[in-house]
């Protein structure tokens, strides 16, 4: 790097000195602290973002979010040119400059790694780099720390789209480096144009079918419901009642994983919802679950998890491809055979898995965290992943978009108005609703909506297309959870030895029982999770193991 380019950076850095004794690293969920000793990070992968910029000569994305996490917390996170996360390559490099020291260190590691990378700072193209942030108070201060950094590169650019949901940008980074209209009110309006265009080739037969209008959100006192409320003015005929827009505490007592981890009804939901619609987002809606609240004065709700949505999308997804892949609705076109898989992590309920695997799908099980179920879910021409927990989405791939789009050319002159013609316009549609950058509970909603309206099912019909097996998740505190290694997509432990014999001698004792342990990619814990008939047999399963975890690694003083 030249001096000059040194200097600024020698410059810019001395005022952002990460606090002494603190360690972060840049996980699932990118870097994530309480707010207050966060400042530096950002800063630094303001950096980071900018060469990542000039390394692949396109867009980046910066997103200042914590999501669930409690609102004194704030994280960063990195949108790669393609909207996806940023590559896993890069994540050492975030880490190590995040934890240098000073800023001689910093500007040593930065001058060695733009030698590796082969980045030339001053000749290609400039760098610009996308910067949103959630609804958090520290989001404004972090905000600019973050253009400090991607400004410590000579020839960066910010560009600062306020407040969106962390899925806005995601969606926004591809859209600009694909040419496409890329601004929020583009992608309101692809949101729109596409969920009106499934509504109106909703079958004739269930048009009017009662599945109870109403749908109740909530907004997690966060950014989704903000943008919900902007997105539902442009649909007349939908009823949505937005909850938690903002005036309570970001995530305390709701949101989706909230909803999802404690089983029970968001703040602000009481008799009067009983039996109706109910779904809810998380703190920057990556996230979403639907739930029904019960009709007995016990909080518990029924959740309609991630799984639960998963199942819907391939059904709906499945018969639309069957239908276009039938010729006169008799004979199999072999022409092209699009291949079409669900993605899904050990946290699946057994009871999903076998349900999606009896539509005759092809599943595959990935370690947890969403880059490693996007990219397995990208190898297929549709690609269908969820975490229980809500995140996830539909990847269609490029050869079937184009395969889509010539059949949606045939059939428009030869079969107009055929079921063929309608199925392609249905998936077609859909692949502009579900956001193909990231998970996005607002276009997961969408779509969750377009179905049901589709199908005349209610949400208690969609609850009951299989029934979850009964299951109980513990976290164990350890001295050291690093010790634990596991293998086959976290299903078995590898390491320490003896651990995973004890944990399949235990399992054994339970009538259809299923346990697995790994670390906490996002705490300083050891996750154990177990499955049995019974909900007595699950949490039994799952108390023997936890035992066996801190037999084995024992536990944390
Ligand atoms: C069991 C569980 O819900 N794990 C979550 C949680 O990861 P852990 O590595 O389990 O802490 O946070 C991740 C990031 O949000 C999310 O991808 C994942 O599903
Ligand atoms: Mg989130």
């Amino acid at each position: 790097m030249n001096n000059q380019q040194r200097s600024l950076l020698l410059e810019k850095s001395s005022l952002f000195i990460p606090p002494q004794g603190v360690k972060l690293s840049y996980g699932t969920s990118g870097f994530r602290a309480d707010a207050a000793i966060m400042e530096s990070t950002v800063y630094r992968v303001g950096i980071l973002a900018a060469l990542r910029s000039m390394k692949t000569g396109a867009v980046i994305g910066l997103m200042i979010t914590a999501s669930h996490n409690q609102v004194s917390d704030n994280g960063v996170k990195i949108a790669d040119p393609s909207g996806g996360m940023l590559t896993q390559e890069w994540e050492p490099f975030a880490d190590l400059i995040a934890n240098a020291p000073h800023p001689h260190s910093l500007v040593q590691l930065i001058d060695d790694f733009l030698k590796k990378e082969n980045i030339e700072l001053e000749g290609g193209k400039a760098a610009v780099v996308l910067l949103g942030r959630d609804t958090r108070p520290s989001g404004e201060s972090l905000t600019e720390a973050a253009k400090q950094g991607i400004t410590s590169i000579l020839r960066s650019t910010p560009i600062d789209e306020g407040i969106l949901t962390t899925p806005q940008l995601h969606w926004m980074v591809r859209a600009r480096n694909r040419g496409m209209k890329a601004s929020e009110s583009d992608y309101f309006e692809q949101l729109a144009s596409s969920f009106r265009c499934l509504l109106d080739l909703v079958p004739q037969e269930n048009c009017n079918k009662d599945i109870n209008d109403k749908l109740i959100v909530d907004g997690a006192d966060g950014v989704g419901g903000d943008k919900l409320c902007i997105l539902k003015k442009m649909f007349t005929d939908l009823c949505i009642d937005v909850r938690n827009c903002g005036s309570g505490v970001l995530n305390e007592g709701v949101g989706a994983d909230y909803v999802q981890k404690e089983k029970v009804a968001p703040r602000g939901f009481g008799p009067a919802d009983v039996g109706i619609r109910c779904a809810s987002l998380d703190g920057d809606a990556d996230r979403l679950v639907y739930f029904i609240m019960p009709s007995d004065s016990h909080n518990k709700i029924e959740l309609v998890d991630g799984d639960k949505i998963l199942s819907l999308f391939a059904v709906f997804v499945k018969e639309q491809l069957s239908i276009i892949l039938k010729h006169d609705g008799m004979v199999e076109d072999k022409s092209y055979q699009p291949t079409l898989g669900v993605v899904q992590t050990a946290y699946a309920n057994g009871a999903a898995t076998d349900y999606v695997k009896q539509l005759g799908l092809e599943t595959a099980i990935t370690p947890t965290g969403v880059k490693f179920l996007h990219e397995k879910a990208a190898e297929y021409d549709i690609g269908i992943y969820f975490e229980a927990n809500g995140h996830g989405t539909i990847l269609f791939s490029e050869p079937f978009l184009g395969w889509l789009e010539r059949k949606n050319d045939e059939v428009s002159t030869k079969a107009k108005g055929s079921e063929q013609e309608k199925a392609v316009l249905r998936l077609l549609a859909v692949s502009r609703l579900i956001n193909q950058a990231v998970g996005d509970a607002l276009s997961g909603l969408f779509l969750v909506e377009a179905i049901l309206q589709h199908k005349g099912c209610t949400i208690h019909g969609w609850n009951s297309l299989y029934h979850d097996l009964p299951s109980r998740q513990l976290k164990v505190k350890v001295v050291d959870r690093a010790s634990i290694v596991t293998a086959n997509a976290e299903t078995v432990v590898v390491k320490p030895d003896g651990i995973q014999e004890a944990i399949s001698a235990e399992t054994a004792k339970y009538p259809k029982g299923r346990c697995f342990v790994r670390p906490s990619g996002t705490e300083d814990v050891v996750r154990v999770y177990a499955e049995a008939v019974t909900q007595e047999a699950a949490d039994s399963l799952a108390r023997a193991v936890a035992g066996l975890v801190n037999q084995f690694l024992g536990p944390s003083s």
